[in-house]
């Protein structure tokens, strides 16, 4: 018997190709997620030096960030949106890189489609030239965002050169309560130990809460981990994560999904396993929350008010308090249930599954949008868009006045049509509030599909909780 090791010590032990000198480690890559906005200049590193992709077989491109939500059939308006989306086309093309085009279904937000697709596999090493590639370490894959020289690198090498993180574990006790979820367990996390909490770590989430989350529920919480600083989250595969992967069209097929399985089981923290860094919650505890600043560690209980720059302690924080309350508009001491919204954003990588939108269907059903806000669905896939249409979703969704739209990035970010004027208030299911995010001048507040649902039908923020 060896030293117990951690999950995060294991895929990083059996993908170690060498060492370099110092702390430097090469790092085999099994997985590479590609998308427009990273890609244009390590596709053009590699033409100019004459390089070929390593493994084609191993990498896989889609465009979400610039792709527009309606009329996708009329192509993108937007110049420079139009430009990224057909370099991608075209790269992926000249290198042989496996590509879903706009028009296919099986498109969508890239860490939606990783899993979706059985891309997404446990004890994989995945990257992805985006912060949220996180997402993908809810299946006990180590997965983590590159920067675009680095995925020049993946792509020519299909290795990575890193330096190993620190250890970290935050366990969830108990049972979440109802109207009580991922999004929230996450933001919650972040509100208590801050955006830097995880730096230089991986953070492993164990407990029960944990374990009894469905695949999208662990996806929403390794999703946001990357806004806790954490170099990646990782949630050890047990029977919900094998169960989600059987059949997926890239998973193994019948009888090399058993051995696969049996490595799998493998795949887990030992007992005795030292972490560097330990934060324990207890689920029953958790309310619904929200955030009221422009970052995500500006997070609350629904039921509390806007703070006043003076309750915090630190200098540093009692000046971006007091910028956060200038940017959002608000005053300190009301009450986070007073803030009015003017749109509704449901969506993104964070939450734009399909459990997310059933979550949605069930506070609005038979209800109505406000009809001062402004509610746009988003789903995260085109198959979960033709998923949510077989259950009849977009059907409550426009009879209760939100507009249901085609695959994509969206109002996350804004990178295409869809975004926020100067002074908007949205409640958005997404991951980042930084000033600006969803349009300049908009201001975000992060909550879950259930409770941005519940904002769209009061026109305010809301304890998702009354409407249950
Ligand atoms: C555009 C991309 C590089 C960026 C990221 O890395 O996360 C985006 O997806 C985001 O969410 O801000
Ligand atoms: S949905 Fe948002 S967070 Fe996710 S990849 Fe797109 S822009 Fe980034």
């Amino acid at each position: 018997m060896g030293t117990p090791r951690t999950l995060y010590d294991k895929i990083w032990d059996s993908h170690v190709v060498d060492q370099l000198e110092d702390e430097a480690y090469i790092l085999y890559i099994d997985r590479h997620l590609v998308h427009e906005v990273t890609s244009p200049q390590a596709f053009e590193g590699l033409r100019n030096s004459g390089r070929k992709v390593r493994r084609p077989d191993a990498t896989f491109a889609v465009a979400d960030h610039n792709v527009p939500t309606k009329d996708i059939e009329k192509g993108i308006t937007d110049p420079e949106s139009k430009l990224q989306v057909d370099t991608l086309e075209a790269n992926t093309a000249e290198f042989g890189v496996p590509y879903f085009s706009m028009t296919d279904d099986r498109r969508g937000i890239v860490h939606i489609i990783g899993p979706e697709q059985g891309l997404t596999l446990p004890g994989m090493t995945i990257v992805c030239g985006d912060s949220h590639t996180s997402t993908h370490g809810a299946f006990g894959a180590l997965a983590h965002g590159i920067g675009t020289s680095e995925v020049e690198h993946v792509l020519a090498t299909q290795t990575l050169v890193q330096e190993k993180a620190k250890n970290m574990r935050v366990t969830v006790h108990g049972d979440l309560p109802l109207g009580v979820t991922a999004k929230d367990i996450a933001l919650a996390i972040i509100g208590k130990i801050g955006t830097a909490g995880g730096t230089g770590h991986v953070i492993e989430y164990a407990g029960d809460a944990i374990r009894a989350l469905s695949m999208e529920g662990r996806m929403t919480l390794c999703n946001m981990t990357i806004e806790a600083g954490a170099r990646a989250g990782l949630i050890a595969p047990d029977e919900t994560t094998f169960e989600y992967v059987k059949g997926r069209p890239y998973a193994p097929k019948a009888g090399m999904y058993e051995q696969a399985v049996a490595y799998w089981k493998s795949l887990s923290t030992d007992e005795g396993a030292h972490f560097d860094k330990e934060v324990e919650l207890d689920a029953s505890d958790l309310i619904p929350y929200v955030t009221w600043g422009t970052s995500p560690e500006d997070a609350l209980p629904i039921t509390g008010s806007v703070p006043a720059p003076g309750d915090f302690a630190d200098e540093g924080k009692r000046g971006a308090a007091e910028r956060a309350l200038g940017y959002m508009g608000l005053t300190a001491g009301m009450k986070l249930t007073d803030i009015e919204v003017d749109h509704v954003f449901i969506g993104s990588c964070t939450n734009g599954r399909i459990e997310d939108l059933r979550e949605v269907a069930k506070i609005v059903e038979g209800k109505k949008v406000k009809e001062t806000v402004n509610a746009i669905i988003v789903p995260g896939s085109g198959l979960v868009k033709i998923q949510a249409e077989a259950e009849g979703l977009d059907k409550i969704f426009e009879a209760a006045g939100f507009e249901w739209r085609q695959p994509g990035c969206s109002m996350c970010l804004a990178m295409n049509a869809d975004k926020l004027d100067e002074g908007d208030r949205c409640a958005s299911t997404s991951n980042r509030n930084f000033e600006g995010r969803q349009g300049r001048g908009g201001r975000t507040h992060l909550v879950s599909p259930g409770m941005a649902a519940a904002a769209a039908v009061t026109g305010r923020l809301t304890d998702v909780r009354e409407l249950m």
